[in-house]
């Protein structure tokens, strides 16, 4: 059973919007060193921060955790923790950053790993929302969030159709 009942497109516009208002915030707080993306959600919102707040030393965190779902396809369920390349250092004055915290085991394990870093996400759910220090936009706790690299258009049933006959 997946503890998600909501669906939550994101389209890129929506996407852009939101990472360049996570880096107006992130200006205020500078100025910072570099930005490690955590991959491989954190690549595209690293683009778009690294080029709104002119940082060009960018690394990245490679960590694996939720795998498909074999039923739907769908990417739902969160497995073991497995860090496939870490960074140096403590993460001071690095921006990490992610698109979404959910359960917060992802958060946890890279701030463990880098605990002066300051860890910024765009979207952030309540369990998750503590361990982050810079969010965007919270979404519940049992919303499935579709990033648009993850989507294509296609046909929509219409809403009456999807009920149970
Ligand atoms: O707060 P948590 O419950 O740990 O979930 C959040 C993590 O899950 C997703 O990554 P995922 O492991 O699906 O891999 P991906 O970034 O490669 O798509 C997302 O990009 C976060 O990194
Ligand atoms: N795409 C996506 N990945 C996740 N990983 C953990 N929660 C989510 C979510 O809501 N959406
Ligand atoms: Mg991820």
């Amino acid at each position: 059973m997946t503890p998600y009942s909501k669906d939550f497109p994101v389209s890129w516009e929506e996407l852009h919007r939101n990472a360049r208002a996570l880096s107006w915030r992130l200006l205020e707080q500078g100025p910072w060193k570099g930005i490690i993306a955590i991959t491989r959600g954190g690549l595209v919102p690293a683009a778009i921060l690294c080029r709104e707040m002119d940082i060009r030393l960018i690394d990245t965190i490679c960590i694996v955790s939720y795998g498909v779902d074999e039923a739907t396809g769908a990417s739902m369920k969160q497995g073991d923790l497995n860090v496939l390349k870490g960074v140096e250092g403590d993460g001071e004055g690095f921006i990490l950053i992610d698109d979404l915290v959910d359960t917060g085991r992802t958060a946890a394990k890279v701030r463990e790993m880098l605990p002066k870093a300051h860890f910024a996400t765009i979207y952030a759910k309540p369990a998750g929302k503590p361990l982050v220090d810079t969010f965007i936009t919270e979404v519940s706790q049992d919303t499935w969030i579709r990033f648009p690299w993850d989507m294509e258009y296609t046909f929509s049933t219409p809403l009456a159709d999807r009920q149970p006959k």
